[in-house]
């Protein structure tokens, strides 16, 4: 038996909690539009084709934001295709993933979806085949209120608002070989500046996003993000990141700690940006939005894009299973993104749907919510107001990969309203359980209203259509308080949420 213990303050504030934080990610890509958002079969669809029990999960879930259209699609996509009359729409080669994109759906069905899911989207532009000038255009039909060829369309097919769309992504992954129209750090930079500073002058205030790297592990990670902040600094708000983890070789306990990863990735762009505000003088902070997180088993046969003349339309792909394991890893990653509400101000769970997706649904039948679903739920749920820094102790344990973490990985939120507070925690042991004990004196007169544990003897458990609820968070009777301490305990490989208010 472990034992660890916490301490919280309120007078410790990190920063808000952000909704934006609870962010996801809809991609042309495999079933995650097609048979997954949109379905117009479904007997739950309604008059646009969206599936009405995916819209009831996405809002379950509590999804903030939802970035759109990719993804490494986007670097192909011509937003054009997919607007107007659909018999008028082409059909055309999806390069990214080896598929058939029928445009079925475009930005004026997203953006209805949107609406409807009460998420705020999130608009990548195409800088992989495309330029400043097809940033231009979709920005005017999007934004531009009307008396223009472009918002005149807009409003000719039906949406006679503007969309008033505030978060753009400069390209997606521009730094990875894979990417269609793939740029070294100079060549992006200078493109995603001249974008940037043209886009602005349509509209001041959007919220502009760089592309930093597409993983931690790219040989040109941190290189490309000072190369790319040199030259885009002054006209963007945002560096993006993108981190996958999964359990290698059977090495659950590194796995385990993949949020030490994500720490260490989030302190290292910080790092790089602030250096590149130092050199220049300048004043301005540029913020984190981690837009593709998760666990990802991108080495599973799934993962792989159709080859050779097969090019299917929305084919079965990264339809990840996940487990219990995997779910604790979601719920610890997400406690990191918290713990740098100063730092990352947008973070997207990659992806929403069927694609390495908290929600799953099969075509035109069930759908149901993975492990993963849960963590991100309850979080997104319970976080509210402010993060509150807590001082852990905790023992260590020894990785492979990461060698001595701590056992006990934490944050709290605090509701300066209500004085409802969240402590998130997840214990990293394979084996052991552990006992936590959290110094709440400061917090005045508190009881437990609840706590949750996500956790399984045998953690490998998921969820599939026929069961997807044996394994569900479960009330945590154990959890009290008294003098000014609760004490919880935590089982091995868990994640769990205690509540404490008057
Ligand atoms: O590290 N990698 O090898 C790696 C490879 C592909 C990759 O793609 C990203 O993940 C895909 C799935 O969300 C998105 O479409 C794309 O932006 C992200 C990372």
């Amino acid at each position: 038996m472990l034992t660890a213990s916490l301490v919280i303050d309120p007078a410790f504030v990190v920063g808000p909690v952000r909704r934006r934080t609870f962010g996801s990610f809809v991609e042309h890509l495999g079933r995650c539009v097609y048979t997954g958002i949109h379905d117009p079969e479904h007997e739950t669809a309604d008059e646009d084709g969206f599936r009405g029990d995916v819209l009831d999960l996405v809002k379950e879930l509590g999804t903030g934001t939802v970035r759109y259209p990719g993804g490494n699609f986007v670097s192909g996509y011509r937003w054009e295709d997919g607007v107007g009359p659909r018999e008028q729409r082409p059909a055309r080669l999806d390069l990214a993933w080896h598929s058939t994109e029928p445009n079925t759906v475009g930005v004026d069905e997203f953006m209805r979806w949107a609406r409807k899911a009460d998420v705020e989207p999130m608009m990548a532009v195409n800088l992989g085949t495309r330029g400043v000038q097809e940033a231009l255009d979709i920005l005017e039909y999007c934004n531009v209120a009307g008396g223009t060829h472009l918002s005149d369309l807009r409003r000719a097919n039906g949406a006679e608002e503007p969309y008033g769309i505030r978060m753009w992504c400069l390209g997606n992954e521009m730094d990875g070989p894979w990417q269609i129209g793939h740029k070294t750090a100079h060549e992006y930079g200078r493109v995603a500046a001249e974008a940037a500073r043209a886009m602005r002058m349509i509209d001041p205030d959007l919220e502009l996003v760089v592309c930093g790297s597409s993983s931690s592990a790219m040989p040109t990670f941190g290189a490309w993000e000072a190369t790319v902040l040199e030259e885009t600094y002054e006209h963007v708000d945002y560096v993006s990141a993108h981190a996958y983890y999964s359990e290698k070789d059977g090495d659950l306990a590194s796995f385990l700690a993949s949020a030490v990863d994500m720490d260490h990735f989030i302190d290292s762009v910080s790092a790089t940006a602030d250096a590149v505000r130092a050199a220049r003088k300048l004043t301005k902070r540029i913020h984190i939005s981690f837009d593709e997180w998760n666990v990802w088993y991108q080495h599973r046969a799934e993962s792989r894009p159709p080859t050779g003349d097969d090019w299917p339309v929305a084919p079965v792909l990264l339809e990840d299973r996940y487990n219990v394991a995997d779910a604790v890893v979601v719920g610890n990653l997400l406690i990191s993104l918290l713990r740098h509400t100063d730092r990352v101000h947008s973070a997207s769970l990659a992806q929403l749907v069927n694609v390495i997706a908290p929600i799953m649904t099969e075509p035109g039948g069930r759908s149901w919510r993975q492990t993963t679903f849960h963590p991100f739920a309850l979080t997104s749920e319970h976080a509210k107001g402010e993060v509150l820094q807590v001082a852990v102790d905790a023992p260590t344990l020894e990785t492979e990969k990461f060698g001595e973490v701590a056992a006990l990985d934490a944050v709290a939120t605090r509701d300066p309203e209500t004085g409802a507070v969240a402590i998130f925690a997840v214990n990293r042991s394979t084996t052991e359980s552990l006992t936590l004990t959290v110094d709440v004196r400061s917090l005045g007169d508190v009881r437990v209203v609840g706590a949750q544990t996500l956790s399984n003897p045998d953690h490998t458990w998921a969820a599939s259509a026929d069961d997807a609820t044996s394994v569900l968070p479960v009330e945590n009777g154990t959890a009290v308080v008294s003098d000014g301490v609760v004490t919880v305990e935590l089982p091995a490989v868990s994640w769990s949420v205690v509540r404490l208010g008057a």
